[in-house]
């Protein structure tokens, strides 16, 4: 992993280190890495991350099943006229579990056992809401552009669901479930979707991915189409919540029509890898949670995912069978601008974050985005752009074409 001559290892990173928070832990003196904390990271504005003591039960299955386990609680002021609504939230990240030549069946069925314990060590630890990655059941193999993936498509009550549907009842907690979809009464059209089981083992509803990827190997388009569901956000008993899919983080107006729509907690399940998108990563979830004043989970897989037949990207670079590393590193951001430590780039891992959801509102009423917003200055903007007449508001230094004549 570590690159003798400094350069770029194949995952992206130069010194093969775990987590951003771990490389200036390790690496800084105290003092500095608190301040570099401060501002990176959101600490000490007045406020820190408590760490949550879990019961041994959730550490004990971290351990025997080898996956990061973290758990961090946002603070928020008390309120004299609202009680504090406090969720337990938790996020998995996880790497596929058997070779991508093994049968269809042995693979999805591999990633089931592998995620039950993760999900047990949630349900232990009372987590209220739990988000699993994007296309959780399957291998990222929309590289490849080969129709076979397409057979891990499944109904929204389908296998997964069901499996998922017992688990929400037994440990009382919210599942949201990314899978790929195929939609059985509609030609069987395949959907990215994320479908939302209740506490009760209900679904309540789902949610299909807004933006598809046409960037590096993700070949997303080739399997489904953008989604017809418009930015639901879905009450729960324990908050109301929405889901961002993966490259719809890329999209300001995605973030907001979540928020416009009263989400307090955005998930953001991904499927990206370090040569890509990890600078991106830290600071497109952060944005959207300081600008939409709601908690944001951030979800991406692990590991790297060979495929048995080689592909290309399309830049005149050799073909390969891999996408490349994904750097897991899921995370929570808040309102307040600050986030928790990021879990590990390599290893499978369960995020637990306690948030007091009145922080939404308090940084609604301290920073008023909403009030200053102008949004009928951008919806008129945005009504004349989407015009084939539209002429982009220009104005030139007359000088300009005075100079060059
Ligand atoms: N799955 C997916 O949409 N990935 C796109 C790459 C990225 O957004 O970083």
């Amino acid at each position: 992993m570590i690159s003798e001559n400094g350069e770029t290892t194949p995952d992206g990173s130069i010194c093969g280190y775990d987590s951003l928070h771990q490389l200036l832990s390790a690496n800084l003196k105290p003092e500095l890495f608190q301040e570099v904390s401060r501002l990176l990271l959101g600490r000490n504005c007045g406020r820190s991350l408590e760490q949550i003591i879990l019961p041994d039960s959730a550490k004990a299955l971290s351990s025997k099943h080898d996956f990061d386990l973290q758990a961090v609680s946002f603070s928020a002021d008390k309120e004299q006229m609202r009680m504090p609504r406090v969720v337990r939230v938790g996020l998995i990240q996880n790497s596929i579990a058997l070779p991508t030549t093994a049968p269809f069946s042995d693979q999805k069925r591999g990633i089931f056992d592998k995620l039950k314990p993760i999900i047990d060590a949630a349900g232990v630890a009372d987590v209220n809401i739990l988000c699993l990655q994007e296309a959780w059941t399957m291998p990222f193999a929309f590289c490849t552009r080969e129709r076979n993936w397409c057979e891990f498509a499944e109904p929204v009550d389908g296998e997964s669901t069901k499996f998922l549907q017992q688990l929400a009842k037994k440990y009382n907690m919210v599942i949201v479930s990314p899978i790929l979809e195929r939609d059985i009464d509609h030609g069987e059209v395949i959907w990215n979707t994320a479908v939302i089981i209740g506490n009760n083992g209900n679904i309540i509803g789902k949610h299909r991915k807004n933006h598809i990827p046409r960037v590096g190997d993700f070949n997303e388009s080739t399997y489904y189409m953008e989604g017809d569901t418009g930015h639901p956000v879905f009450e729960t008993v324990f908050g109301k919540i929405a889901v961002n899919i993966c490259f719809g983080r890329h999209h300001p107006l995605n973030w907001l029509a979540f928020g416009l729509n009263g989400a307090e907690i955005v998930f953001n399940p991904s499927a990206t890898v370090g040569g890509l998108s990890e600078p991106m990563w830290p600071i497109e979830a952060r944005n959207a949670a300081i600008a939409n004043s709601y908690f944001v989970g951030s979800i991406n897989r692990v590991g790297t995912e060979v495929f048995p037949n080689p592909f290309t990207s399309g830049d005149g670079k050799p073909q390969h069978n891999d996408f490349g590393h994904f750097y897991g590193s899921s995370h929570f951001s808040a309102p307040d601008a600050s986030c928790t430590p990021s879990l590990s780039r390599y290893k499978d891992g369960l995020m637990i974050s306690d948030m007091d959801l009145n922080l939404c509102r308090q940084y609604k009423d301290k920073w008023g985005f909403r009030m200053t917003a102008r949004y009928e200055v951008y919806a008129d903007l945005l009504a004349k752009y989407i015009k084939p007449d539209f002429k982009p508001q220009v104005v030139s230094d007359q000088l300009l074409n005075k100079n060059s004549s």
